[in-house]
């Protein structure tokens, strides 16, 4: 199967993004990084064809998003938001079965995949509005991943994870790019962004700082420059890994 390719060419959005232009391929997790207020979520919601660009295109796979019916584009991608409402009123598994709007089918054994691999199956019958912050999320992403779709935009999915989970969901994230998946997340966290993601988006004031690998992006200067604060990259000298190290 083709691996996905997402193109933004030139893409802006009031005063808040300016000329955005680049290209994500399947097989890769990319991080989109910058403060708050950089544009992140804006750019995730136009990448995700939920808010229509002031100016420029989004295409996926050579097609505009904006030219797709919103079932088709549910085929082809999952759009996590940043904030899922508080008091969803549906049971976990008739929310999580939502992603499958596009196909038409609940297929129970997709669903309840989903739910397992978002470690849900015990809460499959509780109400959304009982689940705590992270587990909320997790049935976000199990939403998103019933969908089974081969984009995945994912605002913010490990912000209000506890450490087990922040880690195993961005593990499951990179096996799912492994196997061809295009995976854009907004990511706070830099130092597991490090870790996980191949590919890199700075964002900054709406603009794009930088982009490209962790040693391309993730450098020092842009650090101290875009976030205002002094760190240090290093090779941990038992693992060979690149860690970032904020010197407060
Ligand atoms: N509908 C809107 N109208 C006016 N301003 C908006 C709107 N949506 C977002 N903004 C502003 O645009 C800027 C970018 O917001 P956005 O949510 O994209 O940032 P972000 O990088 O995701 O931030 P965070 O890391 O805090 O989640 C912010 O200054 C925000 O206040």
């Amino acid at each position: 199967m083709d691996q996905p390719r997402l193109v933004l060419s030139g893409v802006s959005y009031l005063s808040i993004l300016h000329h955005i232009s680049a290209t994500f391929s399947g097989g890769q997790v990319v991080g989109l990084i910058g403060p708050n207020g950089a544009g992140k979520s804006t750019l995730l919601r136009i990448a995700a064809g939920v808010l229509p660009a002031s100016e420029g295109t989004v295409t996926l796979d050579g097609v505009n998003l904006s030219t797709l019916h919103p079932r088709d584009r549910a085929r082809r991608l999952a759009y996590l938001p940043q904030h899922l409402p508080n008091d969803i009123p549906f049971t976990v598994r008739d929310f999580v079965e939502m992603g499958r709007y596009a196909h038409r089918s609940a297929n129970a054994g997709v669903v309840d995949a989903a739910l397992v691999q978002m470690n849900l199956t015990t809460f499959a019958d509780a109400p959304m509005d009982t689940l705590s912050g992270g587990e909320r999320a997790r049935a976000g992403i199990a939403r998103c991943l019933a969908q089974e779709s081969r984009v995945l935009l994912l605002d913010e999915p490990i912000a209000s994870l506890d450490l087990y989970y922040q880690v195993d969901i961005l593990r499951q994230l990179r096996t799912l790019a492994q196997r061809g998946y295009l995976v854009v997340i907004a990511i706070h966290h830099l130092e597991l962004a490090i870790r996980f993601c191949d590919q890199f988006l700075l964002l900054h004031c709406g603009y794009v700082r930088r982009q490209g690998t962790v040693t391309e992006v993730m450098t020092e200067c842009a650090l101290e420059e875009v976030f205002g604060i002094r760190a240090k990259t290093f090779h941990d000298p038992h693992t060979g890994v690149l860690r970032l190290s904020v010197l407060v």
